[in-house]
């Protein structure tokens, strides 16, 4: 099938070569050479290809899915793939792999928890599938509030055993992914007690199934909990423990022990135990840029082929994005997308240097990246489902269908605000951390980290700094804007937790009654440490762009500081961080840039080199021919092989004929 012309046309006008952005997007050409083969081998695969998903039953993809995470083991062995190859295979295919909880939450839960003797034991099977597991915490009545958890196990010195038994609905197990069906143990997570005393959160390994038969052993009653809006083939369940047995050698042992006689004692950071959630927490982070990267390819591509209405009366019928409403439905994702891209490679280092120093028994890290990992995953999760909303909207009426690969992208994204810490909750950890540091900087101590912008003073009366024109682009001045507003709304969060507390509320109450200024505060860390990021990014990895690329990618820059000054004027405004004449420049500095931006926007979504068998989308194809593949689709259609479905005999027929009862 030709190109077409109305695609092509968008890639022969653009002012930079995608390709260049693409090596800057992998590291290097030879990283994507590497990129590319492993996509391929992936994509072309026919069991890990999911063209065909949307047709298929529930239990037709369950099984498509344990089959697909298989194959993923196979291709690994044989192309000697690395823990970042295997990463972003699973995370091209996480909604359709049943059994992703065991690769990035059960083994990496014995890696983090377990003990060397621990290690050396179930690690080997946990790896070479010889167990499969998943990750239970959550019970039904406590998700976020690990400290009231109410599955129990208690030590029995007389047998060196831990008991673990339900004792009520809400201490049952509920969401666990992998656990319905799929698991044959599970890494549980369950309130120990030594001779009636509460000794906390602790993890256990424990046998569910019987690796010969899979019927669940003496004691465990385990299920999946129904249908869910996404993520089919991820049988979340519920667990039931009545009494199981298990040795003491398997509660997971690296922070805290309990000796044969029954001595509990702890080693490491009193959270140390929530390791596991910190490295999710950064996957999604990860998982976030690729679906926006996904969804804005669609919907670029498909803008550039979809003409509808006029502009100028009479003229002939306009690309859709060529609409300034519909480029504004468009390119802030475009420029989110690779905002995403340089933040969440800088937290794919920063966890692995802070990791490596917790490994070796120095938490000092732990605070500030718990914060930061907490506020990213919110933050990116927040803004990647309400753009994939936009964008999905932005296709019309064919933004509900499913062959259109952003709704899948979009519902699968919907999980991320939730797991992992509900996005609320996980603000309210940094706008923690961020009320301590505001108490460093009141006693005159320096802050360090993300935060030390708070020890600059904020002199009042304030001036933004945007003088001229070319201040306005500049995107070190706007970043000073975001981190004024942000140590503003800090203040302010900080002056009302104080007021309240001062006048006599005590402070687990004022705390509550400030929550949503201290929430507010939060966001705005985050957007701040995005653009920071991004920031960074210009003059780290793009700095080797050729100049036309680099322009590109700088404007993108602009636009996503400039952006999202409109987006949140409110907190600018109020803050005093700008005055509503700035703000006027700003709005009408954002609408030029992302004129300027328009021109390349189906360059810059081909630089992230998505390949049409892991994009799955009708809508936006390489080639553009969008309604051709749609058509094509429809055709595919199992219903459409028949002209005539039995439904026709059974009740249309007898009911065109008159024969119809009430009881049919
Ligand atoms: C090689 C590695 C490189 C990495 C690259 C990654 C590449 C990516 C590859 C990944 C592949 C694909 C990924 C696909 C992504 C899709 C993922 C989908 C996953 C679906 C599975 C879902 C699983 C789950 O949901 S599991 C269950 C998760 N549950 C939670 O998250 C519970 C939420 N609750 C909590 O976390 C806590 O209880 C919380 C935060 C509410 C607080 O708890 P608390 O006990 O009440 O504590 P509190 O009193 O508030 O605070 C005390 C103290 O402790 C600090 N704290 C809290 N948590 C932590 C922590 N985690 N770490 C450190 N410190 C912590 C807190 O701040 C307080 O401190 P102080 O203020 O100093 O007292
Ligand atoms: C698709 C999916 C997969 C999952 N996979 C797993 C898994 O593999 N393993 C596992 O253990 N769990 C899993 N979970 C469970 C998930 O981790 C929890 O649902 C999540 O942590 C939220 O907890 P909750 O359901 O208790 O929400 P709740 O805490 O009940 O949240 C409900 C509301 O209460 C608010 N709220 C709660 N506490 C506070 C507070 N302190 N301050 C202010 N507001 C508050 C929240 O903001 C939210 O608005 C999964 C969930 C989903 C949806």
């Amino acid at each position: 099938m030709s190109v077409n012309p109305d695609i092509q046309v968008e890639r022969d006008t653009a002012t930079f070569r995608s390709i260049d952005v693409t090596h800057m997007l992998d590291g290097s050409p030879e990283a994507t050479n590497q990129r590319r083969i492993r996509q391929k081998q992936i994509g072309d695969d026919p069991q890990i290809n999911r063209r065909n998903i949307i047709f298929m039953s529930h239990e037709e993809r369950y099984e498509a899915a344990i089959a697909r995470g298989l194959r993923i083991e196979q291709l690994k062995a044989e192309h000697d793939w690395d823990i970042m190859d295997e990463n972003n295979a699973i995370m091209w295919c996480f909604s359709d792999i049943a059994m992703f909880v065991h690769k990035v939450m059960f083994i990496p839960a014995i890696e983090r928890l377990g003990n060397k003797e621990q290690h050396d034991k179930w690690l080997p099977l946990a790896i070479d599938h010889k167990i499969l597991g998943t990750y239970a915490q959550t019970e039904l009545g406590h998700g976020t509030f690990l400290r009231g958890l109410e599955m129990e196990a208690r030590y029995d010195k007389s047998t060196e055993e831990f008991v673990i038994s339900t004792p009520k609905h809400s201490s049952m197990k509920w969401w666990p992914g992998s656990l319905g069906h799929s698991s044959s143990h599970a890494v549980l997570l369950a309130t120990l007690y030594i001779d009636d005393q509460n000794c906390g959160m602790q993890p256990f390994i424990v046998q569910l199934r019987d690796l010969n038969t899979w019927k669940p052993l003496p004691g465990v009653e385990v299920g999946g909990i129904g249908p869910k809006m996404a993520l089919a083939t991820t049988d979340n369940g519920f667990l039931v423990l009545n009494n199981v047995r298990i040795p003491r050698d398997q509660m997971l042992m690296k922070y805290a022990q309990v000796s044969k006689d029954g001595k509990f004692t702890k080693s490491g950071a009193a959270k140390a135990n929530y390791s596991t959630m910190m490295l999710v927490r950064v996957g999604i982070a990860h998982s976030c840029y690729f679906s926006l990267a996904v969804g804005a390819t669609i919907v670029t591509r498909y803008s550039a082929v979809r003409r509808q209405g006029e502009i100028k009366p009479g003229a002939p019928e306009v690309k859709i994005l060529d609409y300034q409403t519909q480029q504004l439905k468009v390119i802030p994702s475009i420029a989110t997308a690779y905002a995403f891209h340089f933040c969440k490679e800088h937290l794919k280092w920063y966890y692995i240097e802070t990791f490596q120093q917790i490994q070796q028994n120095d938490f000092s890290g732990l605070p500030e990246i718990h914060c930061v990992t907490s506020g990213l995953k919110a933050y990116m999760s927040d803004i990647a489902t309400a753009q994939l909303e936009t964008l999905r909207r932005a296709c019309g009426g064919n933004g509900y269908l499913l062959s259109n690969g952003i709704t899948n992208t979009y519902i699968q994204t919907l999980a991320l605000p939730t797991v992992e810490g509900e996005n609320t909750v996980l603000y309210l950890q940094v706008a923690r951390y961020l009320m301590k540091c505001l108490k460093v900087a009141a006693t005159g101590e320096a802050v360090k980290g993300s935060l030390s912008y708070m020890n600059e003073k904020i002199k009042t009366p304030y001036t933004s700094g945007l003088v001229t024109r070319e201040d306005y682009s500049n995107v070190k001045k706007l970043l000073k804007l975001y981190q004024n507003m942000t140590v503003r709304l800090t203040q302010k969060a900080g002056d009302h937790l104080n007021k309240l507390h001062v006048s006599g509320q005590p402070k687990y109450e004022a705390w509550n009654n400030t929550s949503v200024q201290l929430v507010n505060a939060a966001k705005a860390y985050c957007q701040t440490y995005v653009l920071g990021m991004n920031i960074e990014g210009l003059s780290t990895q793009a700095v080797d762009l050729p100049g036309d690329a680099l322009e590109v990618i700088h404007q993108l820059c602009v636009f996503y500081a400039l952006h999202g000054i409109t987006e949140q004027s409110g907190n600018f405004l109020e803050t005093g961080c700008i005055n509503i004449t700035e703000l006027h420049i700003i709005q009408q500095e954002a609408q030029e840039m992302m004129a300027k931006i328009r021109k390349n926007a189906v360059a810059l979504v081909d630089a992230f080199d998505i390949p049409d068998n892991l994009l799955n989308s009708t809508l936006g194809c390489y080639d553009g021919n969008a309604y051709q593949h749609l058509y094509d689709s429809a055709k595919s259609d199992p219903m459409n092989q028949k002209q005539v479905l039995p439904a026709f005999e059974k009740y249309i027929k007898p009911m065109l004929q008159g024969k119809h009862t009430s009881k049919l």
